[in-house]
């Protein structure tokens, strides 16, 4: 076949992002742009059949796929390299190969995901690239400016502690999830809210992911907008899988006074950009670990004020509270004191010795769902989750 024959030799590098690039910064270092080889296989294709015009044009969409995929892999290097297990795919998904006439993709190149926040991150890279396309940066920027006000997460929660004692709440508007399936059946976003505010929540976190946890962004803005007419004031985390700036952007016009970042999902440049934004915005961002080498990474990021310690391991489900105290014992614990980093204990939590174990180990704040989302009363559930009122 004269397409492989006469291949040029393609230069293989690896070229080390001097900054990441995943929707925060562009790429920096020797980004170099060259038609890799099934391009190359591709133009000569194209050679036998059309005149010139159409090989360039044909070209260039190769070229942006390669080159959308050869970003992806760099960005895949980069978050290997600082332990993270979770691959990035380019929305378009793995690249085709091309052999002489034929195209096809390999099964075994890793095409399917390992885990199911794996699954999640894929199915949200293209999900956020559709909603990119249709609502632009520029367009979103003009309805910041018609975004309700920001409201001090953080501060509520200091508030909350100091006023009970106990850590405060972070109560999670959550009707399924992928560990436990459907949490509750008649799902009134609002309704919820407002039970686990009157019960004493300092904050609420509202799911926005629609296919895995039946959540959305309308319920944030119905609980927002309900706060208004009922007076309601916990200021709202958007429990999205964030893995583009624009994501931030977006929750903020929709309401959020929080956002959350995964450590194992992020590389430590993503998290370093998307709090830089949180604070342009003046939201709070609440950088999720769950062991001891993301926590270290995290430490590690300048202007981290705020850490999730999540009991749950999101690739297998299995639920550990006393992972919060072994991430908070000995130099991490120094550490976080130190500069006063208020740290929240997620997942896992139903009664009040759960509480009672992670404020122990040293937490200020705790994000529950299950336990309260699932009674009857999400109001009495608070109450029962800390062993009395916390609401007075
Ligand atoms: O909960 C899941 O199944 C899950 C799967 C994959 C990624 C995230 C997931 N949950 C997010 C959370 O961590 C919880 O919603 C949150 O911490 C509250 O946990 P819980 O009180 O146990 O409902």
């Amino acid at each position: 076949m004269e397409g492989l024959a006469s291949l040029r030799s393609v230069p293989s590098f690896t070229c080390r992002p001097k900054r990441s690039i995943s929707g925060t910064t562009a790429l920096r270092g020797n980004s170099l742009s060259f038609p890799s080889s099934s391009s190359v296989v591709r133009a000569q294709q194209m050679e036998s059949k059309d005149g010139p015009s159409s090989i360039a044009s044909e070209l260039q969409k190769d070229e942006l796929k390669i080159k959308e995929w050869e970003v992806g892999m760099f960005h895949n290097e980069v978050a290997a390299a600082q332990g993270i297990k979770i691959r990035r795919r380019p929305p378009t998904g793995p690249p085709k190969h091309y052999v002489g006439p034929f195209e096809f993709r390999l099964e075994n190149e890793g095409n399917t995901p390992r885990n199911i926040l794996e699954e999640i991150i894929w199915h949200k890279d293209t999900e956020i690239a559709r909603w990119r396309e249709k609502k632009p940066l520029h367009s979103l920027l003009k309805d910041l400016q018609k975004a309700p006000p920001v409201r001090d997460f953080v501060g509520a929660l200091r508030a909350a502690n100091l006023r009970t004692g106990l850590p405060g709440l972070i109560a999670e508007v959550k009707k399924a999830s992928p560990s436990r399936g459907v949490l509750r059946e008649n799902f009134d976003p609002v309704e919820i809210a407002q039970a686990y505010e009157s019960g004493g929540a300092a904050c609420l976190s509202v799911l926005a992911d629609e296919k895995y946890f039946q959540g959305s962004y309308e319920n944030m803005v119905a609980i927002r907008d309900a706060g208004v007419q009922k007076n309601m004031q916990c200021p709202l985390l958007c429990k999205e899988f964030i893995v583009d700036a624009w994501q931030i952007y977006y929750a903020r016009s929709k309401g959020a006074d929080a956002i959350l970042l995964i450590a194992a999902v992020l590389p430590d440049l993503d998290i370093f950009y998307m709090i830089k934004i949180c604070k342009k915005l003046k939201m709070a961002t609440l950088v999720e670990v769950h062991n001891e080498r993301e926590m270290d990474r995290v430490l590690g990021i300048e202007g981290v004020e705020f850490i999730g310690i999540n009991n749950r391991n999101l690739e297998t489900f299995e639920v550990d509270t006393s992972n919060t105290k072994k991430l908070l014992e000995g130099k991490r614990g120094e550490v976080i004191r130190e500069r006063d980093i208020i740290v929240v204990g997620e997942s896992g939590l139903f009664t009040p010795d759960d509480i009672a174990y992670v404020q122990e180990a040293g937490v200020k704040a705790v994000l529950v769902g299950e336990s309260i989302v699932k009674q009857s009363d999400p109001k009495k559930g608070v109450a029962q989750l800390f062993g009395r009122d916390i609401s007075l």
